[in-house]
């Protein structure tokens, strides 16, 4: 109940054309009601045995209507007075009631589906606000194909139940509603007896309709699972040739869909069996009243017209009460789908904004790591990288981070633009606290490039200014000369607006990362966090880029996860990290003298990678800028 009123939330804004869609939707109701209505004089009166179109007094047919409503109101008075004869009012009344409907159900239906797309697409939004502000770890923690589900499949859900169900729904409501009090009126102490068919109606109505919830939740997590596999193996599309594992991915695939489509039966099983069950309840009640009926025609406490309208009263009362079978079903699956998408809405960030947040102008001084430790927590437990780290890295100079592979290097400098909390101790920039310091303002001072380069499917323009799209071109331009990336942008057909191609795939790896390096740049973030690139590029590339980081590093405070010996050659100090612990800090020189892991790495990883580098000196003075 708690998810129909925050959906209903979400409508607060459309009320006032729900409102008129509801009204609207009486008024098909009524309309649709009336018609029916008009079923008895056709039969009664103008179609009488006997008699003659028009021969019927007028006054006899309208009296009837009236005395049948106790209304004093008479069909006469509703039409033209020039309109005189039994037929020509019927016909008069049925037509324009047929136009009134089509009327009212047309701007209703145009309405309540505004109203209902227009609540869907607040929902989308805030969901994919929600999605995209949630910390690092909720990415961890939940696969891409499941948030594209949710933000797909399960709105899909929720958006066909607000609006063409809804829609519908109101009508149905309202003619279930204006022919109820049909019936009653018809039909008198017959109607009574449909009374004993509400409870089981009901009862098996409220069974399905939780089957329908349960199995519908279970066949989106199926979709999701499906839309997972199809996102890893499409983006991670050369992996799979190179491993030749398409036959094992198709079967993975197979039985992902085998899965949905067993789930999907389940699900049509539990909703399919709703409009047999109902129509089983309408053809014993209707043979119940054909029975009780037939007497009260034989003793004349009804005409045949009236008990032919009673019934086609309770037909047309069948087809509301049918469909609401499946509304509840659309209605159950909306509210399983909605389960998942107010469930990403309400996850509880691990990396929040300060109440009062202190806004920072720039870095003038240090970032200090006090007895800092974290932890990554997931469904197995707690698992330790980093165990008291003491650090303060000092504006403008370079700190160069090195270790074996998951020493925690990584980790440490996540938590310095706050992707991860630090799980004990603090961290400072220029001496407040990292907690205490407004997100954006944080990380407006921080610079990233990382091994991974991440372009979108844009221009080269859009791509060096990502996050600042007012910025001018001259100096996109600049920052690109500085990436040394200005000339084969300019190689390319349309230069500055050429496209790149899904996660920049039409570019070289060198030719990528130095379009990330000219984005840092254009950002002229004081702090630069620098992942380097594990993977050599061929020589020119790899000089090019390594003249471009340069001219990144320039003036800027450089914590870097060296790879290369020209890199820790470059820094000020060097790090050493070994299972989340500092072993030890120094120049080059020295940890070549005091630590064993800094002399193996040296051996094993810095000279290989820099042998490329060696190889060809000239060009690094051609890239000089
Ligand atoms: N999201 C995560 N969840 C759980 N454990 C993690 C996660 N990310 C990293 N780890 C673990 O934390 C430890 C430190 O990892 P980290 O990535 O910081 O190492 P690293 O020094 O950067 O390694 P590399 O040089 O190979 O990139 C490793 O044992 C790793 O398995």
């Amino acid at each position: 109940m708690k998810r129909v009123w925050r959906l209903l939330y979400y409508a607060r804004r459309y009320w006032l054309q729900s409102l008129a869609a509801v009204v609207l939707a009486a008024g098909v109701g009524l309309f649709d009601a009336f018609r029916v209505f008009l079923v008895g004089p056709i039969f009664d009166n103008v179609l009488h045995p006997g008699q003659t179109a028009g021969s019927v007094k007028q006054n006899s047919l309208l009296t009837e209507i009236g005395a049948r409503f106790h209304l004093h109101i008479t069909l006469q008075s509703l039409v033209p007075s020039w309109i005189h004869n039994d037929w020509s009012v019927v016909a008069f009344a049925f037509v324009v009631s047929t136009l009134l409907k089509g009327i009212c159900d047309y701007i209703g239906t145009y309405l309540a589906n505004y109203a209902g797309f227009g609540t869907i697409t607040d929902l989308r939004d805030d969901l994919y606000e929600a999605i995209l502000r949630r910390s690092v770890s909720f990415f961890q923690k939940h696969a891409t194909g499941t948030l594209l589900s949710a933000l797909i499949n399960d709105i899909e859900r929720v958006q066909y139940a607000t609006s063409s169900v809804l829609s519908d729904f109101l009508q149905q409501i309202f003619t279930l509603f204006f022919t109820v009090i049909l019936v009653i009126a018809l039909g008198g102490k017959l109607a009574w007896i449909l009374l004993l068919f509400v409870p089981v109606v009901i009862v098996s109505m409220r069974r399905i309709g939780r089957d329908v919830r349960q199995t519908t939740r279970k066949g989106q997590d199926r979709l999701a699972e499906i839309q997972n596999i199809l996102h890893e193996t499409i983006t991670g599309n050369r992996i799979v040739k190179a491993f030749n594992m398409e036959f094992w991915e198709l079967l993975r695939f197979r039985q992902a869909a085998r899965r949905l489509f067993r789930a999907n039966l389940r699900s049509v099983r539990a909703q399919a069996i709703s409009s047999p069950l109902m129509d089983f309840v309408g053809a014993v009640a209707i043979a119940l009243l054909l029975l009780v009926g037939r007497g009260r025609i034989q003793s004349h406490a009804m005409t045949v017209g009236t008990f032919f309208a009673f019934i086609v009263a309770l037909f047309k009362l069948y087809d509301p009460i049918r469909r609401f079978a499946q509304y509840y079903n659309s209605f159950q699956q909306a509210l399983g789908a909605s389960s998942a998408i107010f469930d990403f809405m309400d996850a509880q960030d691990e990396v929040c904004e300060a109440r009062h947040p202190h806004v920072l102008k720039g870095f003038r001084e240090s970032i200090a790591l006090e007895h800092v430790s974290f932890a990554y927590s997931d469904d197995e437990g707690e698992k330790e990288a980093l165990h008291d780290i003491n650090l303060t890295i000092r504006q403008g100079e370079v700190l160069a981070l090195v270790g074996p592979s998951g020493a925690g290097k990584s980790t440490l400098v996540n938590l310095i633009p706050r992707f991860f909390d630090a799980t004990g101790g603090r961290i400072l920039i220029d001496g407040h606290e990292l907690r205490e310091v407004s997100l954006a303002s944080l990380r407006e001072q921080i610079g990233k490039v990382t091994q991974e380069t991440i372009l979108f499917n844009d221009t080269v323009r859009n791509n060096i200014a990502y996050g600042q799209p007012d910025v001018s071109f001259a100096r996109v331009q600049e920052a690109a000369k500085a990436a040394l990336a200005h000339d084969f942008i300019l190689r390319m057909p349309d230069g500055y607006d050429t496209l790149i191609g899904e996660k920049g795939f039409r570019l070289s790896g060198g030719e990528r990362q130095r379009l990330a390096i000219a984005r840092a740049i254009l950002k002229n973030a004081p702090v630069l966090i620098l992942d380097e690139a594990t993977s050599a590029l061929d020589t020119e590339s790899e000089s090019l880029v390594q003249v471009a980081l340069g001219n990144l590093m320039a003036a800027r405070t450089v914590i870097v996860i060296a790879h290369r010996l020209s890199t820790v050659r470059r820094a000020n100090r060097i790090v050493v990290l070994e299972g989340g612990r500092i072993t030890a800090v120094g120049s080059h020189e020295e940890l070549l003298q005091i630590s064993p892991t800094y002399q193996k790495l040296y051996r094993l990883q810095f000279i290989d990678m820099d042998e490329a580098m060696t190889a060809e000196p000239a060009l690094m003075g051609k890239a000089e800028l």
